[in-house]
Formats: C-alpha cells, structure tokens, sequence
C-alpha cells in the first residue's frame, strides 16, 4: 500500500465524527492493506510496533524537527518549525505546512538499506509505501552507538523529503506517537472483526493473548477463526495486567458471597516469564516486565535468580517486586522506585535496596493457558508451579506461609475475618487487601470489578479516646488498642476501636501522651481521662450492639492525634448518625 493511501485514508478518518463510520473507514484500510496489513493496523493507532514489543523509536521531539527542517529546505531552521508548532499547536500541521522534496542531504542519498531514498524523488509524494515507512522507522529505532542520532536524523529526513504534505503530517505524528484520529483499539477490533467476518470476541481474546493488532489481523485474514482460536500466550511476550477497582467489602460480599482476600503489597507489578532450559546447551530464559509491558529484566537480577532457583516449568506468573529490609520486612514503594526501571550501576544500588517478588497469579503453565480459568484455579496451580521447584517433594505437606514468592490466598465470606487479615497486613508492613471474586477469568488491561482494591478512606472522623488495651508480646508494654468514642449532649458513647495502621515507633509515642490519663486498669484493659482526640477513617457505619452508640465503625484506621482538638471539639453522635445514612 502507498503511504500516500494510508495518509489519505487517515485524513477521512480523521475527518469522520460518527464511532460506526470510523470503524467502517478503518475496515477498508485494512481489508484493502494487502501485504502492508500488518503495519497498517498498527499505523492506525499511531503505533510503529507492536504492544509487546519494547522497542522505540528512541527519538525526541527536537530530531524530529530538524529532520522537518532539513527536508523543507535550506531556509527553515528546526527552530521556525518549533516556532511554527507553538503557533498552530500541532505537529501534523505544521509538517503538512511545508513543501517537502528535493532536497539533497545525506539521507536523501544514505537513506540505506530499506529506508533507501531515491536522491533523484520529486518529493511531493507518491512513491513511498507503507512499508518503506516501516523499515525505515524499524533501521532508526535499531541505530545505537555514537553518531546515532545523527542517523536516526538523517533517516527521517529521508522520508520527509519524499513526501506530500498529507504523508508528512501523519508521519510526523506517528513518529511523535500522537496519531490522534480517533481510532482506539475497541475500534481497530471491530474493524478486525468486520473486514474479515469473525467473531468481536474472539478477536478480543486473541489480541489479549497476544497483544498484537497486525499479527491478529492479518491471522483474522488469513486463517479466519481457527487460526484466532489457536493463537495462544508466548512465554516471553508480555500479557497486559489485569488492573483492579477501588471497593468496599461489603459491595465485594453482596455481588460474590465470598472473597478471594489477598494482602496488597506496596511495590510495583512485575510479569515473570520463564522458559526453562530447553537443551543442556541452552540456558533458561528470564524475562521480566512492568506494568506497561516494558522489559526491566535487568533492573532486577533478584527476580531472575528467584526464577532459576524455583521454577522448573515453562510459566507466566503476575506479581509484586517489594523492596525489603535486612530481616525481610517491607519498605515503602518509594524504594523499590530506586531500583524499578534501573539500568546503570544495577550492582551498587541492589546493594543499597534489596528486592523480592511475590506472585498472586499465574498465566500460563507448563504449556498450558490459564487466562479463562477461575482465580482459585490459577493460584492453585500457582502454588503448585512454586512447590514443583521445592526440594522436599510432597506438595500437601507444605504450608502456604512456606512457599516462596507465593502470595497468601484466603476465601471468606465473614467480614470480621476479611477485618482480621487486613489488620494483619498492615502490621506486617503491606499496604491493606485486595479483594478478588473467587470465580473470575483473568481479564488482560481491564479494570473489571473483579478484583478491588479496598476503597480508602472517604472520610474520617475526630473521636475522643476513652480507653486503650496493653498490647501483647513485643509490645506488652504499649498501649495498642484504642476505644474511640463520639460526644453525645453532656456524655460520650463508643463507636469502636482502632488497632491498624500504627506503627511501632507511634504506638510509644502514643503510650507516652496517654499513660497519664489511665483513670483505670484492669488485666489489659485501661480506661481512660477523655482528653485525647485521635482522626480516624474507616470504610462504613454500620448499626451494632457492640457499642454504646449503637454504631461501629467498620475497618477504623488510625490516621493521626489532633493535638488541635479538644474532646468538645470531636465529632458528635448527630454527625455520626447523618454520616451512616448518607
Ligand atoms: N495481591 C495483589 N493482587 C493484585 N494486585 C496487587 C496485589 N498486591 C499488590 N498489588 C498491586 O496493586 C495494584 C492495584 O492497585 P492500585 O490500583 O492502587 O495500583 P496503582 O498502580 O497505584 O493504581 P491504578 O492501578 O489504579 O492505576 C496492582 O497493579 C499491583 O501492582
């Protein structure tokens, strides 16, 4: 297909405002795309490669205008092209404002290889095709070493200088990655699904497998359904994450019966893929991908070492990188930042951050998909995957908390229990729970209702302190639960009590400011002088009998003292009662 074709396609595209029109215009494109199908359904979007694959172009803003410069002529400086962007605003413009062609420069001779640009071109279009564009982007994307920027100028500006101004202006804006014509990938699915009459959904499950809009497309053509249906994961070619939504626990409860409770590690999302020694003379490969499927293998050689030593089958795990203290506890996510995305001095700043993974779900197994398993059935096999590596053999025999890199997995129905486990990750240093429907299918890129993170805080409440419980064990000598209470007229009733999210350090603090107002003590429990104002948040008001207001607070969460306040100050039972219907 010319390039030329591809332009104007795109200025009707553009053009277009109605959704079902936009589809239609881009189920031409492709169906009359012929070989160039698979960069066309790409270009489409304003993609050169495709998701899965890393590569960039690795080209700013300012190469892109001198190489519009260049091939304008010898009287425009990239610096009138950025004059003329911060007039008309827009990169697709202003290239299709100059007049291209004719000029002689080092691309426009050493375009080389496939980006090879005919010195003698008119320059007003019409002899490049979409795969010349392609290659050529492809031979700049691979420009490395010194002087490469140079040739990655040089390069563009061959293709500049070959063409109309409508090819400038898309070309320049998929250079830049700012196609903007409209086309999403919902649209370039139907429009898959149209031009070669196959099932939406089973476009949609294969572009989720493979994360590949021309290979999708040009299977769709080729192979029609059967062909889709076959494709499956490619251990090495990430997967896009499932994402989650913020929830309560009790809209998680009422929609699924039970909770698949997990706890939330503060890190950032890592997708393991291991290929395990195929022959003795080939290693086992490793890689590693964020969250936005870019390769950060290298950035975190503990997660290599943690797949060689633990994973003998072929698999696809989804999880956490969290950076740890010496005893393994741990740290916040700002650390493991100085460690995610790395690339130089890898060595050094491992020495100063430690990382570990942990996994909650698994993709794929031993050759085998598990995308539209149930999430209990995944982690299962997840755990199995884990053990399988283990020395000691009999899988029933291990404890889940013995498993290495296995994220823990309760199913509950009891809000006191999910309460409990949220409690428990906190205190041990995690960021709350996620809860998950038990049931659900893995759904790549989306932020389905299935899995929820548990909402934060909407708003918190001033509570006067009426009580406290001595801790236990390390902390025997704290003071760690809190009775909070609400004013109500001349007296102040219970609401609850609030254990989470105090660290070890406050907890003394706290100790500290409120040992002196114990009126009484009896076992672990003291009662205490209302004088102390905590501000604490919580996810419901629930009615109970539990406490004298007749109200708890449901998930209360410390989230610091008002010294500023009096108990006069603190909230009132009027506000409590307005806030639970609310
Ligand atoms: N057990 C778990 N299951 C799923 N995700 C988890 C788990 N523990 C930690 N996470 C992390 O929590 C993220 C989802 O939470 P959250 O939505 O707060 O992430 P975010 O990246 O800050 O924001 P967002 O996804 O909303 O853009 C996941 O992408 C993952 O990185």
């Amino acid at each position: 297909m010319e390039f030329a074709t591809f332009a104007d396609r795109a200025g009707t595209i553009e053009a277009e405002p109605a959704d079902l029109e936009v589809i239609a215009h881009v189920r031409d494109l492709i169906a009359d795309a012929g070989s160039d199908l698979e960069v066309a359904a790409r270009f489409v979007q304003g993609r050169v490669f495709p998701a899965w694959d890393s590569t960039t172009l690795d080209i700013g803003p300012s190469a892109c205008y001198e190489a519009i410069a260049r091939a304008a002529g010898t009287n425009v400086s990239s610096d009138d092209v950025e004059d003329r962007l911060a007039e008309v605003g827009e990169i697709g413009d202003v290239a299709a404002s100059y007049d291209f062609g004719g000029q002689q420069g080092l691309g426009a001779f050493t375009g080389g290889g496939t980006g090879g640009t005919g010195g003698g071109s008119d320059g007003n279009g019409g002899d490049l095709t979409v795969r010349e564009v392609y290659e050529t982007l492809e031979e700049l994307a691979a420009a490395e070493g010194s002087g490469s920027q140079d040739r990655k100028v040089d390069l563009l500006f061959g293709l500049f200088n070959r063409c109309s101004s409508e090819e400038a202006r898309y070309l320049a804006r998929i250079v830049l990655s700012e196609m903007r014509i409209g086309v999403g990938e919902g649209t370039v699915r139907d429009a898959i699904a149209d031009a070669f009459d196959v099932p939406t959904d089973r476009v949609e499950r294969a572009l989720q497998v493979s994360n590949d809009y021309g290979r999708v497309a040009r299977i769709a053509r080729d192979d029609g359904l059967e062909g889709l249906d076959s494709m499956v994961l490619d251990v090495g070619r990430p997967v896009q994450a499932m994402l989650a939504q913020a929830g309560t626990v009790t809209d998680a409860l009422e929609e699924w019966e039970e909770a698949a409770v997990e706890w939330k590690y503060d890190g950032a999302r890592i997708q393991l893929h291991h290929d395990p020694d195929v022959s003795e003379d080939s290693a086992a490969e490793t890689r590693v991908f964020s969250r936005n499927m870019e390769e950060v293998t290298d950035a975190l050689p503990e997660v290599v070492e943690f797949a060689e030593a633990h994973l003998e089958e072929a698999a696809i795990l989804d999880g956490e990188v969290v950076a740890i203290d010496a005893d393994g506890s741990p740290l916040p996510f700002q650390e493991v930042l100085k460690r995610f995305r790395r690339k130089h001095d890898v060595a050094k700043a491992r020495e100063d951050v430690t990382v570990r993974p942990v996994f909650f779900d698994c993709l794929h197994a031993d050759g085998e998909d598990l995308l539209a398993e149930p999430l209990t059935t995944r982690h299962d096999r997840l755990r199995s995957v884990l053990v399988d590596g283990r020395a000691d053999g009999d899988a029933d025999a291990v404890d889940d908390t013995d498993i290495d890199g296995l994220s823990l997995l309760w199913r509950t129905d009891d809000p006191d229990e999910i309460e409990s486990i949220d409690a428990e990750a906190l205190e041990a240093g995690h960021e709350g729970i996620m809860l998950k429907n038990p049931d659900s299918t893995y759904s790549p890129g989306r932020r389905g209702k299935h899995w929820r993170k548990r909402k934060p805080d909407v708003e918190t409440l001033d509570c006067v302190v009426t009580g406290a419980e001595w801790g236990e064990g390390r902390r025997a000598t704290f003071l760690g639960t809190f009775e909070l209470s609400v004013r109500a007229g001349d007296t102040l009733e219970t609401v609850g009590k609030v254990a989470t999210g105090i660290t070890d350090e406050k907890l003394e603090e706290l100790t500290e400011l409120l040992e002196s107002h114990i009126t009484a003590e009896e076992g672990q429990e003291v009662e205490l002088e209302p004088e102390v104002v905590f501000e604490v948040g919580y996810e419901e008001i629930q009615s109970s009998p539990t406490y004298s207001s007749g109200y708890a607070l449901r998930f209360p969460r410390f989230v610091g003292v008002r010294p500023d306040k009096d108990p006069a100050d603190a909230d009132s039972f009027e506000r409590l009662e307005r806030l639970q219907s609310d």
